[in-house]
């Protein structure tokens, strides 16, 4: 059997009265593409927000590589190996594309012990190995020819893709993504479709993600669980959740579309 890189046990999260999450218990293999679905309000955001210590669950468990860690701090996260995108960019747009992603390789050292007693010496440190590790990132992501244009200047496809390569100078095992698709043309969803299995395949690196374009759901993710109210209402193989009555009626809506 496959080895569980992350495992969320009987997870729940209220804001007042209201259960965003409730017992949600689901685990990711290492190596595995999961999808995260279910309509707005479900609770998406708020397991991602649990899961990288962001905020902290009001009951259940976060195990990642064996280590529990829920409650964060989000650095100690980072520095366990799970990286977050955002739904929308998070880059600065006046600061170039090498320097956003430097950002990131920050944001590993200084969560570190290390990192934390050496503090701002970092920027003297390695400067060659830093660069050579911000080209071999601009590289993997596709986005060296843009190296020193303002990351505002880019696109928004290539925006977006930028925030895969600053989660990815964290050096995560695994890498959680909020709507990485959202406002994507079909050939930029192709795009994002290869790198993220380039990321799988050739980097070793195991996936989870939150997305609504179910085409890339269906085509990328081994695995889906789907939410509804905060509950998991299913988990399995794309064409089980396709074919899911329950799915259907909660989200997927027609046959016809989950069919498609
Ligand atoms: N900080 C908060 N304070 C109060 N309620 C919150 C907070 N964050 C989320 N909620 C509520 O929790 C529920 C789940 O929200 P969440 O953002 O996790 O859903 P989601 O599945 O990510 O939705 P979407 O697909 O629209 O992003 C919603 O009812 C939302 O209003």
């Amino acid at each position: 059997m496959s080895e569980n890189m992350l495992m969320i046990q009987n997870l729940s999260r209220n804001f007042g009265g209201l259960a965003a999450l409730r017992d949600l218990t689901f685990s990711v293999a290492k190596g595995e593409i999961v999808g995260l679905i279910g309509p707005n309000g479900a609770g998406k955001t708020t397991a991602f927000n649990v899961i990288t210590g962001t905020m902290p669950p009001s009951s259940g468990k976060v195990m990642f590589d064996g280590r529990s860690i829920a409650g964060g701090p989000p650095s100690r996260v980072v520095v366990a190996g799970l990286a977050r995108t955002f739904q929308s960019t998070s880059t600065y747009p006046n600061v170039s594309v090498a320097g956003n992603v430097y950002r990131g390789l920050l944001s590993r050292i200084q969560g570190s012990t290390v990192g934390r007693l050496v503090g701002r010496r970092i920027d003297m440190l390695a400067a060659s190995q830093v660069d050579a590790e911000i080209d071999q990132i601009l590289h993997i992501t596709d986005l060296a020819s843009w190296r020193d244009a303002p990351a505002g200047s880019l696109p928004y496809g290539l925006q977006k893709k930028l925030g895969i390569a600053i989660a990815l100078a964290t050096r995560p095992r695994m890498l959680l993504l909020d709507e990485p698709a959202a406002g994507l043309n079909h050939e930029e969803c192709k795009d994002l479709a290869r790198l993220l299995r380039h990321l799988r395949d050739d980097h070793e690196l195991t996936l989870l993600l939150v997305e609504h374009h179910m085409a890339l759901v269906m085509e990328l993710c081994q695995r889906i669980v789907v939410l509804v109210q905060g509950e998991k209402i299913a988990e399995g193989s794309p064409q089980d959740i396709r074919q899911n009555e329950a799915v259907i009626e909660a989200y997927l809506g027609a046959p016809d579309y989950a069919h498609a």
